[in-house]
């Protein structure tokens, strides 16, 4: 009976092709093998040699699963001694399967572990103690979910720095931006604009570009190059919100979704990664800058997105670098035309 069950769970994880089908996969199977009360997925995030946890997704009450990508609000962060057994894990570099009993209430906890790092984990509550054989059945369930995290990261990732790559970007994007005309189809234009600088919330588009990196290549070597790329993303990765999505597009250019912001919002998390990366003591390479052009993901196609976002980066290039640049107002004042300029970057 459980090996039916688990096979059956098996098939559906190992269909999914995206991390937001594997994680609703897993968490249906934990619920449906513990008959569980709840069940969460935890991400571990390590920022400064600081452990935070924060949830990713979750069983709701009615049975349905519910992804934090979904949400509006930013999902709170927790420090990780909030958690012992998380941080006992973190500490030892190791560990498996937990279980605490607390007042009549049953928690497993299972490790998500990519090489030595602690990536997740799910929490488990559950009110009857599990029967001998569901323990190793879940532990093997946990194998093969990070098996298969690890194949879906090997072909959604870049494998330098780790974060999405372009042929994620392409499908990605495409689907965010048909989602936000079909939204905004019944709206016109004009509204939509004046929404936009309104300060309602809405999504953008950056396309970031490291300042002189040939330079960098040519005097310390393409190997201080990499690490420059590896030392951004992880900035990157530090400097924006769980909703939001990051790319490197290539070479040296990487590309931020930042979803249900302001304006305002929007500009000042660029500002701030900017700074972020200006304020580096790079090793052996010391000072990197960056140039920013970013715009508003409306009715527009992929394509022309994106060209706006790279003509309001060439525009930061050409006046002086270290900047960040949003198109719209570019256009506004008469520094831009509207339209794709000859200058776009190769697009798709
Ligand atoms: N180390 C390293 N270098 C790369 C990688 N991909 C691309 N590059 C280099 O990135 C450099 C990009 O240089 P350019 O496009 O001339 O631009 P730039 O020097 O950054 O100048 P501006 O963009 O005008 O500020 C080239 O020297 C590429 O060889 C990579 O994965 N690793």
């Amino acid at each position: 009976m459980i090996l039916d069950k688990l096979l059956d769970d098996i098939v559906c994880m190992t269909a999914a092709r995206e991390h937001e089908t594997l994680d609703a996969a897993m968490l249906a199977a934990l619920c449906r093998l513990t008959h569980a009360r709840h069940c969460v997925m935890l991400d571990l995030l390590h920022v400064k040699d600081q452990g935070f946890v924060q949830p990713r997704s979750w069983m709701s009450a009615h049975g349905q699963v519910q992804s934090v990508a979904a949400m509006q609000a930013e999902p709170k962060r927790l420090p990780i001694a909030r958690y012992p057994v998380l941080a006992a894990w973190m500490r030892d570099k190791s560990g498996r399967l937990t279980e605490v009993a607390e007042r009549g209430v049953y928690t497993l906890w299972l490790p998500v572990w990519l090489g030595d790092i602690l990536a997740a984990a799910f929490r488990i509550d559950y009110i009857a103690p599990l029967d001998a054989a569901t323990r190793p059945a879940l532990d093997r369930l946990l194998q093969i979910y990070t098996n298969h995290r690890q194949l879906i990261d090997y072909s959604e990732r870049d494998s330098l720095t780790g974060l999405l790559n372009r042929k994620t970007f392409d499908t990605r994007f495409a689907r965010m931006a048909c989602q936000v005309t079909a939204h905004e189809a019944a709206k016109n234009p004009a509204e939509e604009e004046r929404r936009r600088h309104a300060g309602d919330e809405s999504h953008w588009l950056a396309v970031v570009d490291i300042d002189h990196f040939k330079r960098i290549n040519d005097r310390y070597g393409h190997l201080y190059g990499d690490e420059v790329l590896i030392l951004i993303a992880n900035i990157l990765r530090a400097s924006f919100r769980a909703q939001d999505r990051i790319f490197r597009f290539g070479g040296e250019e990487f590309v931020i979704l930042l979803r249900s912001v302001t304006l305002a919002s929007a500009r000042r998390a660029l500002e701030r990664f900017r700074e972020n990366v200006e304020h580096y003591s790079f090793p052996q390479v010391g000072r990197v800058t960056l140039s920013i052009g970013f715009t508003g993901i409306g009715n527009d196609s992929p394509v022309e997105i994106l060209g706006h976002a790279d003509q309001a980066l060439y525009y930061a290039k050409q006046h002086g670098r270290n900047q960040v640049r949003f198109y719209d107002e570019l256009v506004s004042s008469g520094a831009l035309s509207h339209g794709l300029s000859n200058q776009t970057m190769e697009l798709f």
